[in-house]
Order: C-alpha cells, then sequence, then structure tokens
C-alpha cells in the first residue's frame, strides 16, 4: 500500500460531479495522480477520506473505529437497500441482526438455492431454444428473481413473476450511476422499493397471524419470527427491509453471469477448462469473475470515535471511503491485476481484506456481505450450466462497458443466439458437484 506522508488533499470544491461522472474511475485516478492510496477530498459537502488496499480495508472493517450510521446516501438507501436494516446497524444490535441472516444460510438452504436456481435456468433455456436470439442479463435476471423468491418461501403466483421481477431490477439499477443517476429512474427505484415492501408486509402479516404457513427454514419464516434484543418481533417496514435483503441482491449476480459469458467469449479456451472443472476450475473462474469485472464501487463508513492512522487524524463522524474495485485490481497484491486469470486463485493465499467484491473482513462480526457463498455457489453452477448443458452463439454486438455507470454491463446485455440445450436435464450437473459452502473471502 502506497502512503504519502502528509496525506494529500485533493485541490478545489467539492468533487460529487466528479465522482458521478467518473464512476468507478474516481477513486483509482486520484490515487493515481496524487502518488497515495490514501488521500482526502470532499463529497457530498463534507471532508472525506478515500482509501483503498489490504491494509486500509482491514481499518476500515475494524468495528471499533467505524460505524455505518448516517454513512449511506440517501439515494442508496431509498432505492438499492431500504430503510432501517441490517446495512445500517451498528455494534450489538448489528451482531443480533447479522445472525438472522446467517442463520439462512445453512449449506443445505445454500444448496436448495442452487438446485432451484439451475431448474429456472434450465426452465428458461427450453425457451431460448424457441427464440432466435436472447438479451441474457434480462434472462438471468429474472431466474435470479424468481429462483430468490422461492427459496425464501414466498407465495409468488405465475402472473406476478414479471411485475415483482421488474420492481427488484428498478431498486438494483435503477438507470445508470447509483449515486447520479437521473430523478426520473430513481423515482422509479423508490416506488419499486415501496410496492415490493408492501407486498412483503402483507405476506409477513400473514406469517405472523398463523394464516400462512411456510416452513421454518425459509427466509420468510426466519425474519417474520425473528425478535429483537428487546425481545419484540422485529418492526413490519424493518422486517419487510431485510427480508427483502435475503434474496433481492441475487440480481446483482446476473452481472456477473453476464460477465462471466463475456469472459468466456473473449478467452475461449477456458470453456474446456471449466467443462474439466480440474482443480475446482469453475470456483477459480467465478472468483475471478467477481475481482475482475466492476459491481460495487465502494463502500462508505463514519469514524466511530478519533483515531489516529498513517499520522492522519480521523476524526468522529468524518465520512470514509474504501474503494472495493480498485482494491480488488490492487498491483501490490494482484499479479497483472488488470488480466484476466482465473489461475491465480490456485495457490492465492487467502486475505479476507485484498479480495472484497463483496466488503471485507469477517461475515458474522462484520458487515461483510451474507450472501457471498450464495453469489459464488449459484455463479459456478450457472457457469458449469451454460458451458456443459447448452450451446450457443455470441453475434456480432457491443459488448463495451461504461465504467461511469453503476451497475454496468456489456451494453447489449449480452445477446446469445442459436441456444440448444445438449442434454435433457441438468440433474448430473448438480450431483457430481460438491459444492463448497464455505468461501473464506
Ligand atoms: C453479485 C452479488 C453481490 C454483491 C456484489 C454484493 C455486494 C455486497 C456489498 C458490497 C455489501 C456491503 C459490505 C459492507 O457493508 O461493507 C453487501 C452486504 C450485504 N449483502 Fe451482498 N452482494 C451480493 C449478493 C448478495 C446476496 C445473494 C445476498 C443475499 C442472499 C446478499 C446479502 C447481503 C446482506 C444482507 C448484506 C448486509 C451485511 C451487513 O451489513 O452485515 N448479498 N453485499
Amino acid at each position: 500500500m502506497k502512503v504519502k506522508t502528509p496525506i494529500p488533499r485533493e485541490k478545489g470544491f467539492d468533487k460529487t460531479l466528479s465522482l458521478i461522472k467518473e464512476g468507478f474511475h474516481f477513486i483509482p485516478r486520484r490515487r493515481e495522480k496524487l502518488g497515495s492510496d490514501i488521500f482526502e477530498t470532499r463529497l457530498i459537502g463534507q471532508k472525506t477520506v478515500c482509501m483503498a488496499g489490504e491494509e486500509a480495508a482491514r481499518v476500515f472493517y475494524d468495528n471499533d473505529k467505524f460505524k455505518r450510521k448516517g454513512a449511506l446516501p440517501k439515494p442508496l438507501k431509498k432505492s438499492l437497500l431500504g430503510e432501517g436494516g441490517v446495512h445500517e446497524q451498528d455494534g450489538e444490535a448489528h451482531k443480533h441482526r447479522k445472525r438472522m441472516f446467517l442463520a439462512m444460510m445453512t449449506p443445505e438452504r445454500l444448496e436448495d438455492m442452487k438446485r432451484i436456481a439451475v431448474e429456472e435456468l434450465d426452465n428458461k433455456a427450453i425457451e431460448w431454444g424457441k427464440k432466435d436470439e436472447v438479451v441474457l442479463l434480462n434472462e438471468i435476471q429474472e431466474v435470479f428473481a424468481v429462483a430468490g423468491m422461492r427459496w425464501a418461501g414466498l407465495p409468488l403466483k405465475e402472473e406476478e413473476i414479471k411485475e415483482r421481477t421488474q420492481e427488484l431490477v428498478d431498486m438494483v439499477d435503477f438507470g445508470g450511476s447509483g449515486v447520479g443517476s437521473s430523478a426520473a429512474s430513481f423515482k422509479k427505484g423508490v416506488s419499486a422499493r415501496d410496492s415490493h415492501e408492501k407486498w412483503l408486509q402483507g405476506i409477513i402479516k400473514k406469517v405472523r397471524a398463523g394464516k400462512l404457513e411456510v416452513h421454518p427454514n425459509t427466509a420468510l419464516y426466519i425474519v417474520a419470527h425473528h425478535t429483537e434484543q428487546n425481545g419484540k418481533k422485529l418492526d413490519l417496514k424493518a422486517a419487510s427491509v431485510d427480508l427483502n435483503n435475503s434474496y433481492r441482491p441475487l440480481i446483482a449476480a446476473a452481472y456477473y453471469i453476464a460477465f462471466g459469458v463475456l469472459a468466456l467469449h473473449e478467452n475461449p479456451e477456458v470453456t474446456d477448462k471449466l467443462k474439466a472443472d480440474k482443480d475446482n476450475y469453475s470456483q477459480m473462474f467465478a472468483q475471478e469473475v467477481r475481482r475482475y469485472y466492476p459491481f460495487a464501487p465502494a463502500m462508505a463508513a463514519k469514524v466511530k470515535k478519533n483515531f489516529e492512522w498513517h499520522g492522519y487524524k480521523f476524526k468522529k463522524d468524518m465520512l470514509v471511503v474504501l474503494d472495493l474495485f480498485g482494491t480488488n485490481r490492487h498491483p501490490d497484491l494482484w499479479e497483472n491485476a488488470d488480466e484476466f486469470w482465473p489461475e491465480r486463485f490456485k495457490d492465492w493465499k487467502e486475505s479476507p481484506f485484498a479480495f472484497i467484491p463483496q466488503g471485507g473482513g469477517d461475515h458474522h462480526a462484520g458487515h461483510r456481505c451474507a450472501g457471498e457463498w450464495m453469489t459464488v455457489m449459484v455463479m459456478r453452477s450457472c457457469f458449469k450450466y451454460l458451458t456443459e448443458n447448452i450451446t450457443y452463439k455470441v453475434p456480432e454486438q457491443d459488448l463495451e462497458y461504461d465504467m461511469t455507470r453503476i451497475p454496468t454491463f456489456p451494453k447489449s446485455g449480452l445477446i446469445i443466439s442459436n441456444v440448444k440445450r445438449t442434454t435433457a436435464s441438468p440433474v448430473d450437473l448438480m450431483l457430481h458437484e460438491q459444492s463448497q459452502t464455505v468461501v473464506k473471502s
């Protein structure tokens, strides 16, 4: 990690507009220009420290030094994350709420998720075979939306699928940069959340009243009956936000699937390696997709109490932003960091602070993503399905992706054509693959 002391300060006024314009490039460019992995700037009208690298992530995920209350920008809360959920809890309240999520992620339930996702994918592939071409990102978003809602135990009617899927997509992708999307698309994200939460609240009420029976191992049951530290059930709003948090983020993994198919297209030798799956190649491939391709650019927190680090005084309530994407591409941590090379994960010395596409640190004690194991398992199975169970072509299209858009994806949405199912059922795929249910980082 390169640290210049005193910590450099970016000249000029508030840089929020530059952040919106530059997206994933905002922090990495300034680290380069200022020659330091920590620098000071101004964002949303306040002094802000931006930082990147393993050492920075270790400090950022120290619960004694940082808190989440007041750190998340309002647009993100209103659309993507919701208000009153696990993301903005701190201390014991956070640990207690996080346990609720981790109780859903048992090995059996993760296997369930994988099975359901492959089933939905196979159903879709039957439809794809009847069409000239399909936009893979949209198709996988629907696969994951339906799989997530089924897995969570929600009573989803056939005629509701399109509407509920669109709500989930609008919450995650509100039409451009997550920070700087247009007012109209942001409004779409907010109204999608309102409608979805209202639907969930109705369902939770029925479960609590004993009018809807649901298996006790499902997210729906666990959230509906979860009690807070004060012994009271979660209030209905928070319950709907966190129930949504148990499956909505799977939509994010659809972007990784589109990027993975792009990687397969650009590196044709990878397809055979994926099929052979020697040394758990599919695991290495999924990890490299998460490392190399952009999804979450950064994470924000506020200083909990004054401390000094590298001679810099971090003052209580100061805004600090960790460069997630830049850490995954940091040259100190990754050889040829800007190359797509799954084999790098073969002898990788696992570190919970060097590889942080879904946050860093400890899943139980900190804010690291509760769905990381699920993400990797589902990604592996999808990539294996797409290479072993179907054949397809990638026609001429615009495969560029815009690094100022958050989330970003190949501009065409990744069109595939001439889809043919090569096996009648994906059952072999599911049986022969032993899942890794614990991904250390
Ligand atoms: C591509 C897939 C995903 C990405 C890129 C992603 C990314 C992230 C990131 C960056 C965080 C914040 C870490 C922090 O606060 O420092 C997070 C937290 C979280 N994620 Fe994910 N996530 C993904 C999939 C999932 C899935 C599938 C689930 C659930 C099934 C999930 C549930 C959560 C929850 C509940 C939190 C809050 C954890 C906490 O605050 O303690 N995520 N995720």
